[in-house]
């Protein structure tokens, strides 16, 4: 059974339809979401995680629909979330902020509850800075943290919105690492910029554009979109999807090639550039 079954999901905001007709489904493993600012992912996962309804199409998550208020609390019961602005307080400790949430989850005998804190803290690499209160972590800390408390009760899916803006690459590194760890045996969402996140720690990948899913399959076939559509030149070609600099002064070129030009290997981020488009390149790829 898929672990999320979608069909022609719709949620829109006044005039703006930001998921408009959007399938998807995923099982175990990682699943990458890439998409340009304003696509829908966050509405998406929203959705997903029973925190905001949809207008139209059908939703299955954990066999259940959201929509169904009964139904809610069964998502929730297997649900780990980290929303793209997760806030702790700032007085509490690590400890006490993870202990906060296991709480509002329902982890009513406080015995086994603080174990679950401490498990969930020394998974994330946490331990040490338990007493520490959180406004004294680092960005990369918090953003952990998150991991922690979506990671309460061992869910079977973890949504994860935008885990690694804000990391160093140390901290994107050891955050890919958690998470490429908690994709066995569940299913992780993971939306994302990076498209080296996607490479390094996803199985499959899911583009959405405009609010429609615009791709969904694995990795090698999200690439083999852009196969033979890469080439470089000691020259900008101004015929090319989207071109640019390289360090060593040639241009890295997308597009349909010229006849004999110097064919070059595709990559995630040249795939996404031809579903995408040009617009992509200014701000989306990093
Ligand atoms: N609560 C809201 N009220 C009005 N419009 C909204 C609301 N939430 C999202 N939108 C609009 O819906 C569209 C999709 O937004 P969403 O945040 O889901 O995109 P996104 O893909 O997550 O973007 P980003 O990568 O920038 O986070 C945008 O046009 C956005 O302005």
């Amino acid at each position: 059974m898929s672990t999320i079954d979608g069909h022609g999901l719709v949620k829109a905001f006044g005039r703006t339809r930001a998921v408009d007709g959007l399938d998807l489904t995923t099982s175990t493993g990682v699943t990458g979401l890439l998409g340009p600012n304003g696509a829908g992912k966050t509405t998406l996962l929203r959705m997903l995680a029973t925190v905001t309804s949809y207008d139209a199409g059908s939703l299955r998550v954990l066999g259940h629909d959201p929509q169904d208020a009964a139904a809610r609390l069964a998502i929730r019961r297997r649900l780990g979330y980290l929303p793209q602005e997760a806030g702790f307080h700032r007085g509490f400790t690590a400890f006490e902020a993870v202990d906060y949430i296991a709480v509002l989850k329902e982890h009513d005998e406080r015995r086994a509850r603080h174990a679950e804190v401490r498990r969930v803290l020394e998974l994330v690499g946490l331990s040490d800075v338990a007493t520490t209160k959180v406004g004294a972590l680092s960005g990369g800390m918090r953003r952990r943290l998150g991991l922690a408390q979506a990671l309460l009760g061992d869910p079977d899916l973890l949504i994860l919105d935008e885990p690694t803006v804000g990391l160093d690459p140390q901290q994107r590194i050891r955050f890919r690492d958690l998470v490429a760890e908690a994709g066995s045996g569940r299913t992780v969402l993971l939306s994302t910029h990076q498209t080296e996140d996607v490479a390094t720690v996803c199985s499959d990948v899911i583009v959405i554009d405009g609010g429609r899913r615009v791709f969904g399959g694995t990795i090698d076939e999200l690439v083999d979109l852009a196969r033979d559509r890469v080439w470089l030149d000691d020259r900008r070609d101004p015929r090319a999807l989207a071109a640019w600099r390289l360090g060593d002064g040639s241009y890295h070129h997308v597009g349909d090639p010229p006849d004999g030009a110097q064919l070059a290997p595709a990559g995630i981020e040249d795939a996404y550039l031809v579903l995408i488009g040009p617009t992509a390149a200014a701000s989306d790829v990093a």
